[in-house]
């Protein structure tokens, strides 16, 4: 039975890197695969996963409005997997069309994304992803301490934490601190 698996962890751990390691893995068996990425984080090319380590690839960007399941089967040939990248930006709909792909298609599909926002709260399609996946696997980094970082400082031009605001703010290393959560809740308390 495919499975729907929802890689997570915090900013930085490598979910790029290691989805494009996935994708290479499918690729040199001579599978096909199909790639999605958020049309909203622009930070690198639109349309291309990019890793820090230097690795990309082309993607299909989606939107809330994107029907991940209609653009899969719409494929000549289905993929024989499905990735999607920052899936915490899909909405808890196009989630529900990604576990219908593995239930009724037979389509393994890989979602890496962040679990939680700078405020330490779920995004909506990690909710979804939490509550509907077959297999949750953590992808590990570590804070300035070399605890666990799992959690996302978001952080002004002067490195201050910023603790209101929109759930949603493209950024990298210069907007955002993966940290671990005691570390995390000391510098959001100093904001
Ligand atoms: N030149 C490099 N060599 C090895 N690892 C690197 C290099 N540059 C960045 N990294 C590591 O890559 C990871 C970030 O990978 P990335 O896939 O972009 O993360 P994410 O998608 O989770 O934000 C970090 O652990 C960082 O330390
Ligand atoms: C914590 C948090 C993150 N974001 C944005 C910032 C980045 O553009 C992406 C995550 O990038 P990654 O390096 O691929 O993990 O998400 C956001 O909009 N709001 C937040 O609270
Ligand atoms: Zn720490």
């Amino acid at each position: 039975m495919a499975k729907l698996y929802f890689y997570y962890a915090s900013m930085n751990a490598g979910k790029s890197t290691n989805l494009l390691q996935a994708d290479f893995n499918y690729r040199e068996r001579g599978m096909r695969t199909l790639l999605f990425t958020a049309a909203i984080d622009d930070r690198f090319a639109a349309g291309t996963i990019t890793s820090r380590i230097g690795l990309a690839a082309p993607a299909l960007a989606f939107d809330t409005t994107t029907d991940l399941a209609a653009i899969t089967l719409a494929q000549d040939q289905p993929p024989a997997c499905v990735l999607v990248d920052e899936a915490q930006f899909l909405t808890a709909v196009q989630v529900d069309q990604l576990a219908r792909l593995a239930d009724r298609h037979g389509i393994p599909v890989l979602a890496y994304g962040l679990r939680t926002d700078f405020r330490g709260e779920l995004f909506d399609g990690s909710a979804r992803l939490l509550a509907l996946a077959d297999s949750l696997v953590e992808i590990k980094s570590v804070c300035e301490c070399g605890r666990k970082a799992t959690m996302n400082l978001r952080v002004d031009a002067a490195g201050r934490a910023v603790t209101h605001g929109t759930q949603t703010e493209i950024g990298g290393n210069d907007r955002y601190i993966a940290l671990c959560r005691r570390h995390f809740t000391e510098r959001a308390a100093s904001a």
